[in-house]
């Protein structure tokens, strides 16, 4: 049984920061049914501009005998809280002005998004506890902090994948000029939604931080669009028009508000923060089965990331996803990322 996705609604919800959001929706989609002991829950967390509609972005994982098989499991897909895909977010309703928040929608961390889905698994989904949670960047960021915040035994497995157990500088530098990009946009000011042009190249800039050389160099070498194979001023780059085209594509899904907000959500990341000891004490306290993926190629969440949340984590394993394709391989290798999601789920049925 599939849902078209629904909203969980908390009033007066307190953020980290104290700020109280008056209502706080997170968008939720579900597939398979909660079994007698209320025990088959698997959580799917999603990376930055993605959303809830897991068969969208992840369906080679989803089937009888795959990851996701909701025969088995329930599997809930939850939004991030300041996506501008069903949650509250800059563009919703500020109850106190009858307006959109815009800029003064308030600072969300990913503690702030996890907690308020572990209300939604808990108080709405009515889990006893989780099987598992799993998700790629962002994602494996959110996946991290449920298993620090919902602890054992509430949560029994996790599988984070490309990211680390905080944002380092060089993911906030690179966030940094993105959000740069949109600051430098003429309308940014007074018309923030509309700064869409900065918002183009901010999402060309990431684009090229989830790829890598290798694969920017076969996909489009030096082509450029002269039929004639002349360079001159009318030409135009095969990966400069990839580019455009991707940046044009993400101004029709995405606002700028959004894009700044949540970039500075992930910048939040930090499993120590507020926690009173380092993040390696922090992850040395995570003892559930954890089997972390990291992408060969990733220039963006390096393997080294990976490699030392597992050398803290004690039940934790490394699994590694070959690809050319660096941090974006875990949405294209989706058959490297099933298999190990399978064999880890089956050796801790
Ligand atoms: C887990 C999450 O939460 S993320 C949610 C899903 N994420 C996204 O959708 C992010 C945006 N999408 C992507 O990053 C990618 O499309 C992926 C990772 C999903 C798939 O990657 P790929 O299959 O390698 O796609 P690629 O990066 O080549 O892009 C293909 C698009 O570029 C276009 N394109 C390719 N070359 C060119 C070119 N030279 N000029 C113009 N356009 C081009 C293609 O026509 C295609 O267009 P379409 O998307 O409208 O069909
Ligand atoms: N392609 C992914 C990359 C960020 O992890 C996205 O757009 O969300």
């Amino acid at each position: 049984m599939t849902s078209d996705g629904e909203n969980f609604v908390e009033k007066d919800f307190i953020l980290e920061n104290s700020v109280v959001l008056p209502q706080a929706e997170l968008r939720y989609q579900t597939y398979g049914q909660l079994n007698e002991a209320k025990d088959n829950v698997v959580v799917v967390c999603h990376a930055l501009t993605g959303n809830a509609s897991l068969h969208t972005w992840w369906g080679d994982l989803m089937g009888a005998n795959k990851a996701f098989d909701s025969s088995k499991y329930l599997i809930v897909c939850c939004n991030i809280l300041g996506s501008c895909y069903g949650s509250t977010n800059p563009q919703s309703i500020n109850p106190e002005t009858n307006t959109p928040y815009g800029k003064d929608f308030p600072d969300v961390s990913v503690k702030d998004t996890v907690k308020l889905q572990l209300k939604l698994i808990k108080e709405e989904i009515g889990a006893s506890s989780i099987k598992c949670v799993i998700g790629g960047s962002f994602g494996g960021m959110q996946t991290m902090e449920f298993a620090v915040q919902g602890g054992s035994p509430f949560v029994r497995s996790i599988i984070p994948i490309a990211c680390g157990a905080s944002h380092t500088a060089w993911q906030i530098a690179i966030s940094e000029v993105q959000r740069q990009a949109i600051y430098a946009d003429p309308n940014w000011e007074d018309k923030p939604f509309l700064a869409t042009k900065g918002l183009e190249v901010a999402r060309q800039m990431g684009m090229i931080s989830y790829r890598t050389a290798h694969g920017y160099c076969s996909k489009f070498g030096r082509d450029h669009r002269d039929k004639d194979g002349t360079y001159g001023s009318n030409s135009s780059w095969q990966v400069k028009s990839y580019l455009e085209y991707q940046g044009k594509k993400f101004i029709d899904r995405f606002d700028p508000i959004t894009y700044v907000k949540m970039t500075e959500q992930m910048d939040s990341h930090d499993l120590a923060r507020n926690r009173g000891s380092s993040v390696a004490e922090v992850l040395q306290r995570v003892e559930i089965p954890a089997c972390v993926l990291g992408i060969d190629s990733d220039v963006l969440y390096p393997l080294c990331e990976q490699e030392e949340i597992v050398e803290h984590m004690p039940n934790s394993e490394l699994k590694i996803i070959h690809s050319n394709d660096g941090h974006d391989g875990f949405l294209i290798e989706q058959d490297q990322v099933n298999r190990c999601v399978v064999d880890f789920l089956a050796k801790h049925e």
